[in-house]
């Protein structure tokens, strides 16, 4: 059964046709034989051929108006070229066939008298009309749809026709050419004329041929066979001589057979092919319906159920069919019944076909909800009652799928990057967030090897044992150094899975991954700060500890020696004092570059801080006499490094350096001592003069532990009330003593009486001066209340320390103790050194402003051994100067230092400032100091620091 959207190709496969077309091509054998052989053949009688003749025209004029009326109904459906032809065509046949009956010879007169002539007149017309038509009828152009007014047109050009031939054939034969002469038979023009018919068949046959693939309303072959009929009745028609021939008969009845075959062709297959079509379709839709899962349910819009249709496997078949004629809200679960209703209700508000609604049934025994999606479906020409197509589908398979894959495609758009390799390890897929960070878009790296992101800074044991790991564990993490599209090395933590079917059969590599450049060079930047200095980028303290620890156990496996250099600039402040910070880091920048060039590669040069180095640097020697020698070396190396000149924005500046060397060849001191050990020989070169250095030598380690011994002591000494202050007295021009200098003093159990210069230092670098200095405070201030109580107007200068100084609260700690002791403030004066006054001077400024408001006077200590900074002095609320003993213990015999304590004093003098000289011993100094108008004196000449009895 050829397909209704198919072209109906010409096939000569119905086999009715095929034998009907055999018998044709017999008959015409056997019919032109007798011409052939000129044999005449015997005559029909005329009284046995009218009647034959009528009864064949009769029909053929039935199937001519039958065609007519059925192609025209159908052309009245659907009008297309085709249709309309046909019909008006076969309703001029119909009427010519019938005018060629009516005016036979023989039958009562038509109009007029019948002749031979009149009758064949109306058949020539008919024939070549049919021929015509049948032409046409095969142009795919004839598939156009038209409309009704062209149908009209055509209609009355078809009776125009046949009335026109009337009016020729009846009223005027005369006028037509001549196509039978009684006697002689056919005239050629009747013979032409029905060639002519034969052409234009012929040409039908061609142009069915060439239009086969042309998918066309009418039935091809019974078609063809209908024009090669007519083909073989208009031969019929060129041979008969008499009206009663056999030839005639012959004709007539091919015609006859022509009629039928094109009957078949147009009629019956108009008809014919919808019912087909129709019953096909019916039984598709029993197919598609056993096929289809879905449940289908007739409902009326008041919800009551018509029909069912479900599988018979369908586990809801048995149930639904019970339910015809019940109400869904009565048979089934409310919110289904209220979907159904609601589908309904949308399918005839759009007269058609509502959305596609889920509903869940959530059934106690089932794990889950079961989903449906209903669908509803107006059901067409239904009567008062509205109906419903629905169908009812079980989604839950699919909505969990649906769930799974949004799952998946979430878990898939995470901000790790996921790759997944076939067994073959072929990337089949990447997420985008592989493409953020790699730059590789998916479809420029699916189908590649990860290799293509090997950075090549892994060897082959490395991805052996990765590959080893994940065929026995089927994962691998770690860190892997990757390269991006950009050519760029990026560090990722990877985690590689081995995913495997039910055989245990790798199926696919799944890698995820996270760029952790970031946090290595945060991991990294972190370690910098944690461990390097951030001004010379060398080993700041904490990793030096580490390296010494490392290097003592080192030396205690092998023996050999190692060294430990304490390098610590000389005068490094005078450089920041005079041209600032900035050139003092930029020297400490140059001076570590130089250093770390002139070290080797083992050694740890590093920066505790300020203007002290390291050195650790490994002898490889294990004769402690060798190991000196290249410490020695190696340390005029850097003192030589460290004294050429350096080049700190267009300034030239020269520095030198103290260095304190210990060795070690075991870990049987600690770092600690060590250090200690190292930093006392610096000492030691500082006080034998700088710019050298110092083995830490036996002798040294007394005064270590002595040190040590003293540190502790001094966190016990205040608690231990072992602190005592001593008071040297000042005096003026006249000898008269004026005020005193507090001087504190620390009586030691073990080793005595220990001066302020051995142990304040101490103090500063624990901190615990805060609380010395407060205290010696507390007591100069106890001193002068004393005073006051006696009548005596006496003043007494007190030392304060640097680290005092700087404290935020320091000058609500003087103000507290000297409010507290209710003295006058003008009788305290605190001494501060120039030296104190580099870092942050406004900040110092607004402290010392603040006290003096309070009336406590300010001198300037040690001055002329500093920068005797003019600047100082200007900004700052001080009201005495001391001059350094340094420059009085020889300045009547030293002519500079003589210059330098003039100067001081007519400096003093210019600024209204008070001079006291300091270290005044002998009876010459003190007229010379005199005559230099010096204002006050001090020294062992007037009293030694002592307590006050
Ligand atoms: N050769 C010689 N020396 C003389 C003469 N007259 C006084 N001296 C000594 O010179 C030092 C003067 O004190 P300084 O310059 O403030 O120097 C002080 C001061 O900077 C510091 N100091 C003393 N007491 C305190 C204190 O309570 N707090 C703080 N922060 N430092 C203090 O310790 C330093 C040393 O103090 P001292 O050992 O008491 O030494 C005192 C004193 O004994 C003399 O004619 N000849």
């Amino acid at each position: 059964m050829p397909k209704p959207n198919q072209p109906q190709r010409i096939s000569l496969k119905a086999r009715p046709i095929k034998v009907t077309l055999l018998i044709l091509l017999v008959m015409l054998g056997i019919t032109s034989m007798p011409s052939l052989l000129n044999v005449v053949l015997p005559e029909i009688p005329y009284s046995i051929y009218l009647p034959l003749h009528t009864i064949l025209e009769v029909i053929a004029v039935v199937l001519a108006g039958m065609t007519f009326a059925v192609i025209r109904e159908q052309a009245l459906v659907k009008m297309t070229l085709r249709s309309a032809v046909v019909a008006c065509a076969f309703f001029a046949i119909f009427w010519l066939d019938l005018a060629h009956l009516l005016s036979y010879k023989g039958m009562p007169p038509y109009f007029n008298e019948n002749t031979a002539e009149k009758a064949i007149n109306f058949w020539l017309v008919a024939r070549l009309l049919g021929a015509t038509t049948l032409c046409f009828v095969v142009l795919p152009l004839a598939d156009k749809r038209t409309g009704l007014k062209q149908y009209y047109a055509m209609l009355t050009a078809a009776i125009t026709l046949v009335l026109a031939c009337h009016y020729w054939f009846i009223l005027h034969p005369e006028a037509i050419p001549r196509t039978y002469i009684e006697g002689m038979g056919l005239t050629q023009f009747k013979i032409v004329t029905e060639y002519s018919v034969i052409f234009i068949s012929a040409v039908t046959i061609y142009l069915i041929i060439l239009y086969r693939h042309f998918q066309r309303a009418f039935h091809a072959p019974a078609l063809l066979a209908a024009v090669v009929t007519t083909i073989l009745s208009e031969l019929c028609f060129t041979l008969y001589n008499q009206l009663s021939d056999i030839y005639n008969i012959i004709g007539h009845l091919l015609k006859l057979v022509s009629y039928l075959f094109l009957y078949r062709a147009l009629v019956y297959e108009t008809l014919a092919a919808p019912y087909l079509q129709l019953v096909r379709s019916k039984a598709e839709l029993a197919a598609t319906l056993s096929a289809t899962p879905d449940i289908l349910l007739d409902v009326d819009q008041n919800g009551v159920l018509h029909r069912v249709h479900s599988r018979p496997d369908s586990n809801m078949s048995i149930a639904s069919t019970h339910f015809i004629g019940s109400n869904t809200k009565d048979v089934l679960p409310q919110n289904i019944a209220e979907t159904m209703l609601k589908a309904m209700n949308q399918a005839a508000q759009r007269k058609g076909c509502s959305d596609a609604y889920q509903c869940a049934l959530n059934d106690a025994n089932a794990a889950a909800p079961i989903w449906f999606q209903i669908i509803a479906a107006i059901k067409p020409n239904t009567a008062s009652l509205q109906r419903f197509i629905l169908s009812v589908r079980d989604i839950t398979a699919q909505k969990n799928l649906h769930a799974s894959e949004q799952l998946n495609a979430l878990a898939f758009h995470t901000r790790e990057a996921i790759m997944i390799t076939d067994a073959e390890q072929r990337i089949i897929r990447v997420n985008p967030a592989f493409t953020d960070i790699t730059g590789y878009s998916e479809a420029e790296i699916v189908g590649q090897n990860p290799s293509r992101l090997s950075s090549g800074l892994h060897d082959k044991l490395f991805y052996q044992r990765l590959w080893g790991a994940l065929k026995e564990y089927d994962v691998w993490s770690g860190e892997i150094y990757n390269r991006r599209k950009n050519g760029e090395v990026f560090p990722e933590h990877v985690i590689i899975n081995a995913l495997k079917d039910n055989e245990g059969q790798v199926t696919h590599y799944i890698a995820s991954f996270n760029d952790i450049s970031k946090a290595k060079a945060d991991q990294q930047r972190i370690h910098r700060l944690a461990f390097y200095d951030p001004l010379t980028h060398l080993p700041n303290r904490r990793l030096l500890l580490d390296k010494i620890v490392d290097t003592q156990s080192e030396s205690q496996r092998n023996g050999q020696f190692a060294a430990l250099f304490f390098i610590d600039l000389d005068h490094f402040k005078r450089l920041n004092d005079s041209l600032g910070h900035s050139f003092g880091d930029e020297l400490l920048r140059q001076l570590a570059d130089r250093l770390q060039l002139t070290i080797r590669t083992t050694d740890i040069l590093a920066r505790p801080g300020g203007d002290e180095f390291i050195l650790l640097a490994k002898l490889q020697t294990t004769d402690q006499t060798a190991a000196a020698l290249d410490a020695q070396i190696l340390g005029n190396k850097v003192l030589e490094q460290i004294r050429q000149p350096y080049m700190l924005k267009n300034h030239q500046y020269n520095i030198t350096a103290s260095i304190g060397i210990a060795l070690f060849n075991d870990s049987s001191n600690g770092v600690d001592e060590l250090m200690s050990s190292a930093d006392l020989a610096m000492y030691h070169s500082k006080e034998s003069g700088r710019n050298q250095l110092f083995f830490f030598e036996p002798q040294m380690q007394q005064k270590l532990k002595q040190r040590q011994k003293m540190e502790q002591g001094l966190k016990q000494a205040l608690a231990n009330e072992q602190f005592h202050v001593y008071y040297q007295p000042k005096v003026n021009t006249l000898g008269h003593v004026v005020g005193y200098e507090a001087l504190i003093r620390w009586q030691h159990p073990e080793f005595g009486l220990i001066s302020p210069d051995s142990f304040i230092p101490l103090a500063e670098s624990t901190g615990l001066i805060i609380d010395i200095g407060s205290w010696v405070l507390e007591q100069a201030c106890e001193q002068i209340a004393k005073f006051s109580a006696q009548g005596e107007s006496l003043s007494i200068a007190v030392n304060v320390s640097q680290r005092q100084l700087t404290r935020t609260d320091f000058a609500e700690l003087v103000s507290t103790i000297v409010v507290n002791s209710g003295i006058d403030p003008s009788l305290l004066e605190l001494e501060i050194t120039e030296s104190m006054l580099n870092d942050d001077l406004e900040n110092t400024r607004q402290k010392l402003t603040a006290l003096s408001q309070l009336g406590i006077t300010f001198s300037l200590d040690d001055f002329g051994t500093g920068y005797s900074s003019l600047y100082y002095l200007q900004k700052l609320p001080m009201n005495v100067l001391k001059i350094d003993q340094s420059f009085v213990r020889e300045f009547l015999t030293q002519e500079t230092d003589y210059a330098i304590v003039k100067t001081i004093v007519a400096m003093a003098k210019a600024l209204s400032l008070k001079v006291v000289a300091e270290g005044v011993e002998e009876q010459e100094q003190y007229e010379a100091l005199v005559a230099l108008e010096c204002d006050f004196f001090q020294g062992y000449l007037f009293g030694k620091p002592s307590p006050l009895s």
